[in-house]
């Protein structure tokens, strides 16, 4: 059976439903998923995975979470997992450029970014369908 992780850090519960959106998809598609805060979190829940979804808000100036998500993030440098890898995040008034920043990062570690969805507070059902193909597309399914 396929693993997926998923790790995402929300306060607000925006990013928590994005990631449970992820989560139940996969689930019906009989996939093993390993669903945490990243603040229960270390680098095994990644390597133990064959794919990985991360999510978190914009913040602090549009960055990503700064005192959990980015000291997680900034650990898989140098692992050399090329894994795939979907970055989901919610953002209040900036606009998705913290998504991109952190897809070339993650691609710079090595991880293979596969694909990304940033939303603008919470989802509408467009975006809920867009994030179901995306979640798909972590295990290949048709
Ligand atoms: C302390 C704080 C800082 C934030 N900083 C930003 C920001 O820099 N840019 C932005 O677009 N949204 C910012 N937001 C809005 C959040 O990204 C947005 O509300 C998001 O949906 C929160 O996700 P959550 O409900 O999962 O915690 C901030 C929110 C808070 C509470």
């Amino acid at each position: 059976m396929k693993k997926v992780a998923i790790i995402y850090w929300s306060k607000g519960g925006n990013v928590e439903t994005l990631a449970n959106i992820i989560s139940d998809k996969l689930e019906e598609s009989g996939v093993e998923v390993n669903l945490k805060q990243v603040s229960d979190a270390d680098i095994s829940d990644i390597s133990e995975a064959d794919a990985i979804a991360l999510g978190s808000p914009a913040m602090d100036e549009n960055k990503i979470e700064q005192n959990e998500m980015e000291p997680f993030i900034d650990k898989l440098q140098n692992l050399n997992m090329n894994k795939k890898v979907v970055l989901f995040g919610s953002y209040g008034w900036g606009q998705a450029g913290f998504i991109n920043e952190w897809e070339k990062r993650m691609n710079s570690y090595g991880f293979n970014v596969i694909g990304k969805l940033a939303i603008g507070e919470a989802p509408d059902d467009e975006q809920i369908e867009a994030l179901k193909d995306l979640s798909k597309n972590l295990i290949n399914l048709e």
